[in-house]
């Protein structure tokens, strides 16, 4: 068993080019089976190809007294090994809070932020995880129910351009237990993996065993379809990568892209131009959605040749005629400046001197409608087509104000709700499909009020921007 295993493993690791003679690799070890064995391989492989190793614990301070017993337990491990040991910790809660992410993706950024620190500062090529088989087919099953396309689907890469490597990704975590038992090889236990407060548990310890029942060579099939997935994004990206720099070069001004140029490429390369384009400007790639993209694609498709969407970390794709400029600095409303609230399930957009917050799918049942405010618009969520938009006032806009029957000219509801003239053409309009539904502040159509077979609401806020400055 124990030669199997080495041998397995250093024939993924040449099949992948995943080291180099004379590579420094620090291999992240929690502690955790998967982690300890690959560090025990890596450190019985090293001297015959030759390699120098270094020992990497982030302590996530997530799980108290645990949590330093972790850290002191991976650093005599690395002692026995006679290896450099390199600790880093982090408040992980904090930054899950300032960052509005979940807990687990927290602890992963400053992870991986600490492993980065020290590659730099201890010149290692290589960083090496102890993703096996099993996270991969996980990962996938968690990818699938969340929705991911293709580029999701296809999982890990055995080797990331930042020089990760993952030599134990084509071994099941089964062979890696009973050669860590075979070698009697001690490793620490995390109670977590067991709770079911977790997707990822949930999936491991439920759904996937029922799965297996229906079909014992699945992992087989997936790995099978993720190895084909892989070769698609190979082959996918480069074609992104060549397009995106064609048409850079046709632009006149850097991050922007020219709308002609994208829409004549076959969707699967917009999207993939768009991601990229997007990466490069400096968009965190882990925070954009589908939608997103698919907003980037409608907002150029548009005929109206000026809109603009908001992006994660604040940036926003602003459609100026020809061309999709990538930005981060406030917006310059146009007469015909038309936004786009992106994500249906909730968001946050700053357009046209205000802050709209958007959340969806309130259940109506118990709602408690006492903080009913002129800023917030709360709506039959059925009655919307999505996505909404905003803009301002255009000559023969019309609408049908909440307890009117009929349809109403914008200019007359001004009038009539004593709406200074100077300010009629700054008001925002919120719109689903062609009709206004919300006149920002004054009035919501009576054709998406909440009725007694409302089911869920759609609310709106919006804040004017000086509020949140100091
Ligand atoms: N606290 C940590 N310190 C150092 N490396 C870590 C830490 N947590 C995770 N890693 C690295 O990232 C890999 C994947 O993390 P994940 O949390 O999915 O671990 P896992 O599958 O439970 O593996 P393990 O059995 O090694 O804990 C680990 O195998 C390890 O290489």
């Amino acid at each position: 068993m124990t030669t199997t295993l080495s041998k397995l493993v250093s024939t993924y690791i040449q099949t992948h080019r995943l080291i180099q003679p004379h590579d420094r690799v620090l291999v992240g070890v929690s502690g955790g089976p998967d982690s300890t064995a690959l560090l025990h391989l890596l450190h019985r492989l090293a001297p015959g190809w030759p390699i120098s190793l270094g020992v990497a614990h982030f302590d996530h301070k997530l799980r108290g007294a645990d949590s330093q017993d972790d850290a002191a337990w991976v650093a005599k491990l690395a002692e026995a090994l006679k290896l450099p040991f390199f600790h880093g910790e982090g408040d992980v809660r904090r930054h899950a809070q300032q960052e509005k992410i979940s807990v687990q993706m927290a602890a992963r950024q400053l992870r991986l932020k600490f492993f980065h620190t020290i590659r730099q500062r201890h010149h290692y090529h290589k960083l090496a995880l102890g993703h096996t088989a099993d996270d991969q087919l996980e990962l996938f099953f968690l990818r699938l129910l969340r929705g991911s396309g293709p580029e999701g689907l296809k999982g890990m890469w055995p080797q990331s351009p930042t020089g990760i490597i993952r030599p134990l990704l084509g071994t099941p975590k089964t062979r890696i237990l009973a050669w860590l038992a075979s070698c009697q090889l001690p490793f620490r236990e995390d109670a977590s993996n067991l709770s079911r407060h977790y997707r990822r548990n949930q999936l491991r310890l439920d759904l996937l065993p029922q799965l297996l029942s229906y079909n014992p060579r699945l992992p087989a099939a997936v790995e099978h379809l993720q190895a084909l997935l892989q070769e698609q994004e190979e082959y996918l990206s480069q074609e992104a990568a060549i397009n995106l720099d064609r048409l850079k070069t046709a632009a006149a001004a850097c991050p922007s892209l020219p709308v002609d140029g994208l829409l004549a490429l076959p969707p699967a390369i917009q999207r993939r131009v768009l991601r990229l384009a997007l990466a490069q400007a400096g968009v965190d790639l882990n925070r954009l959605t589908f939608d997103h993209v698919e907003a980037a694609r409608k907002l150029a498709q548009r005929p109206q040749p000026a809109g603009e969407i908001s992006l994660p970390g604040g940036w926003r794709l602003v459609r100026q005629y020809s061309e999709l400029q990538f930005t981060k600095e406030s917006p310059v409303p146009t007469p015909w400046s038309e936004f786009i609230l992106p994500e249906q399930g909730g968001g946050m957009l700053n357009a046209l001197g205000r802050t709209f917050t958007w959340t969806s799918e309130l259940p109506a049942e118990n709602y408690d409608f006492s903080s009913a405010h002129p800023s917030i618009a709360l709506m039959d969520q059925q009655r919307l087509d999505f996505p909404l938009r905003l803009r301002t006032f255009r000559p023969g806009d019309r609408f049908q104000p909440l307890g009117m029957t009929g349809v109403k000219k914008l200019q007359d509801f001004f009038v009539d709700a004593k709406v200074p003239r100077q300010e009629r053409p700054f008001i925002p309009l919120l719109l689903s499909r062609e009709q206004i539904i919300w006149v920002v502040g004054y009035r919501l159509a009576e054709t998406v009020k909440i009725t007694a077979e409302t089911h869920q609401i759609f609310k709106v806020e919006a804040r004017a921007i000086r509020e949140h400055t100091p």
